[in-house]
């Protein structure tokens, strides 16, 4: 049996959530009803998301009764995903009044004692002792036959930890998505990479207030049978932070089959662009000069970290761009859309009257256009070719000047779509306002800030995050603390070319598995040899980029969509279950004797695809002097 454990089965905090709910459908291809799912019970999602049923297997129906007499509340049944895998979940609520004698144990076994404000720890103590009990009452009703593994996911592990201090016969793997002191010391801008064997990590967690939560961590990672995380660059920082090397990597991939369209994915970016011409065109009321046809979508997006996601870095890109695209009196315009959910109230006035004015000349514009057909019919019909007076009316045209005098703006397009909450310390209008970017007239490159996740209800860019994707043309993603990305992943399974860096997973794993990442349309940066300004370089790809030609655009889209069978679950999920394979392996070796000798996943390395020009182009865009 296996029970894969996490606080985002269907319950969408982050990333963890997407790899859950795209692995579902293989993992429960390979394991079948041997597989299950643990979480916690999120009323909003489960109401939406899980099909309540009663277990069908006796040793869990009797697990789960044996905890429903003590008063936990515990939901069984159905995600309703791909694959339609068994989940237990547990209300946390139910629990708290076994925390106290929780919490003792813990300290009591490990020495980790847990500060009573830190209520998300205690959340998480509670989560991790209902799943040890869990887990434990099931061994038990299973009996000694059966193999057991718990798969934790990230929180700390307490769950994990657990199992091994009460020393319940369970096979344990631990992933982490993030070392939690890697994440805040690079939100406090520290130079993590170039430092990271000299961190005294005791110290920094304690002066960070994390020492306890830090303790519960390293001991799960330290517990489990086998210890894996997303990436080698995660692999890296756990080893100097958490103390131990990972036994395995396991990549996070994606459900192809759902996103997946064959040779309609080109027709799709054409209409989804369509959708954004009619958001630019709002938004730039009053100073609509833009060549649409010209115009070239680019965008960032994920959870506000300014630094840790390459925000500083996409802004200076794009000024330089700016710079170079009108050194050359380029006919392009780059819209830069940056995605970062921040505090707000709501869309600001200029942005709504922009679209409301806009949808107003469009409708007049209809209604004119019927008008004029109607009459052009009927006199043709009585064979008199109409002039221009007889189509057009005194009537239409006091219309259509009334729209356009409406359509006047004496200010420069908005920068940001919201109302900020604080918007003269908000770090990326800070670098804005300091690289002069205010959407003039001039500027060949113009800035949107959207500060709020896309969605199809929005008045704005009416269309949820995967159709945007899809209608823009480059997605750039330069980050600086990133254990996986599934950002520009995301991209290429549409077929959209993206940037990323060497400090992602991502652009890692891409790395050692492409022969010419850029051939297939991922420019990996690299940040971790180079300095801030050399990182800049990768302004001359996008320069090359605003360059190309439509047909050549197409062509590298073509290439790109190709990666798609490359990231899905299909092909990764063979990690997962060469994890779990080692963990049985070290845990009851005689119950893989047909195939003891364990081998780790070979790597596949594409080669560059045959399309792909013959004159590197790579090497073109990295020297800033043509030769
Ligand atoms: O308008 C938007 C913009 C983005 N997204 C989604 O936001 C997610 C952002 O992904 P990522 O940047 O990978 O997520 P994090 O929350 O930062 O997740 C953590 O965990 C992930 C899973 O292991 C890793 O990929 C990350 O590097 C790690 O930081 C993506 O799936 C996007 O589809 C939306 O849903 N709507």
């Amino acid at each position: 049996f296996t029970f894969e454990v996490a606080l985002e089965v269907a319950n969408k905090v982050g990333g963890i959530y997407t790899v859950l709910r795209s692995k579902a459908e293989s993992t429960v291809e390979e394991l079948g009803e041997d597989y299950c799912m643990v979480g916690i019970c999120n009323e909003r999602y489960v109401a939406m998301e899980v099909e309540k049923m009663e277990p069908v297997l006796p040793q869990m129906k009797r697990t789960v009764d044996l905890m429903r007499e003590q008063n936990i509340k515990v939901v069984t049944g159905r995600w309703l995903i791909e694959g339609y895998p068994k989940v237990v979940l547990f209300d946390l609520d139910s629990a708290w009044d076994k925390y106290n004698s929780w919490s003792w144990e813990l300290f009591d076994k490990t020495g980790i004692g847990i500060p009573d404000h830190d209520n998300e720890t205690k959340r998480c103590v509670l989560f991790g002792f209902l799943t040890a009990w869990f887990l434990g009452e099931f061994r038990a009703q299973c009996g000694k036959k059966s193999v057991i593994i718990g798969h934790f996911h990230e929180w700390l592990g307490v769950g994990l930890l657990m199992c091994r201090m009460r020393e319940i016969d369970i096979s344990t793997i631990f992933t982490t998505h993030a070392t939690l002191l890697g994440r805040y010391l690079c939100a406090a801008n520290v130079d993590f990479y170039n430092n990271l064997d000299k961190f005294k990590v005791d110290i920094e967690a304690g002066n960070r207030q994390i020492y306890h939560r830090y303790c519960m961590e390293r001991a799960a990672t330290h517990s489990a049978h086998v210890f894996t995380t997303v990436s080698d660059i995660t692999a890296l920082e756990a080893q100097h932070l958490l103390k131990r090397k990972p036994d395995l990597i396991l990549p996070n991939g994606l459900s192809i089959k759902n996103t997946q369209c064959m040779h309609e994915f080109q027709n799709l970016h054409a209409i989804a662009k369509e959708k954004i011409h009619n958001f630019v065109r709002g938004h730039f009321y009053g100073h609509f000069d833009l060549n649409l046809d010209k115009t070239l979508y680019m965008f960032i997006a994920g959870r506000y970290e300014y630094s840790n996601k390459g925000a500083d870095l996409y802004i200076e890109a794009m000024s330089r761009l700016n710079h170079r695209l009108k050194m050359i009196n380029s006919e392009v315009t780059v819209v830069a859309f940056l995605i970062f959910p921040a505090s707000t109230n709501n869309f600001n006035v200029e942005s709504l009257k922009g679209q409301a004015v806009v949808k107003q000349l469009k409708e007049t514009v209809d209604v004119i256009k019927d008008d004029i057909g109607h009459k052009l019919f009927d006199l043709c019909l009585r064979g008199k070719l109409p002039n221009e007076e007889q189509l057009l009316d005194r009537d239409h045209v006091i219309k259509l000047k009334r729209c356009m005098y409406a359509n006047q703006c004496s200010s420069l397009p908005p920068i940001v779509t919201h109302n900020m909450t604080d918007d003269a310390n908000d770090p990326i209008l800070k670098q804005i306002r300091e690289c002069n970017l205010f959407n003039a007239r001039s500027d060949r490159v113009k800035l949107i800030f959207h500060p709020e996740f896309l969605s199809q209800t929005s008045p704005l860019i009416s269309m949820d995050y995967d159709e945007f994707v899809r209608g823009c043309h480059l997605g750039v993603f330069p980050s600086y603390y990133e254990p996986w990305g599934y950002t520009p992943a995301e991209c290429a399974i549409k077929g959209i070319p993206s940037v990323t860096s060497n400090l992602s997973g991502f652009g890692c794993f891409m790395q050692s598995h492409l022969s010419d990442p850029e051939a297939y349309g991922i420019y990996i940066i690299d940040r971790r040899f180079k300095s801030i300004k050399s990182s800049l370089e990768y302004i001359y790809y996008l320069y090359h980029f605003c360059r190309m030609t439509r047909r050549e655009r197409i062509i590298q889209r073509n290439r790109t969509e190709r990666l798609s069978e490359f990231l899905d679950w299909s092909r990764l999920g063979m990690y997962y279950t060469n994890a779990r394979r080692l963990a049985i392996d070290r845990t009851h070796p005689e119950f893989l004797e047909t195939t003891r000798s364990f081998s780790p996943t070979g790597s596949v390395r594409l080669p560059r695809p045959y399309s792909a020009p013959s004159s590197p182009f790579g090497s073109r865009i990295a020297s800033p002097c043509p030769s």
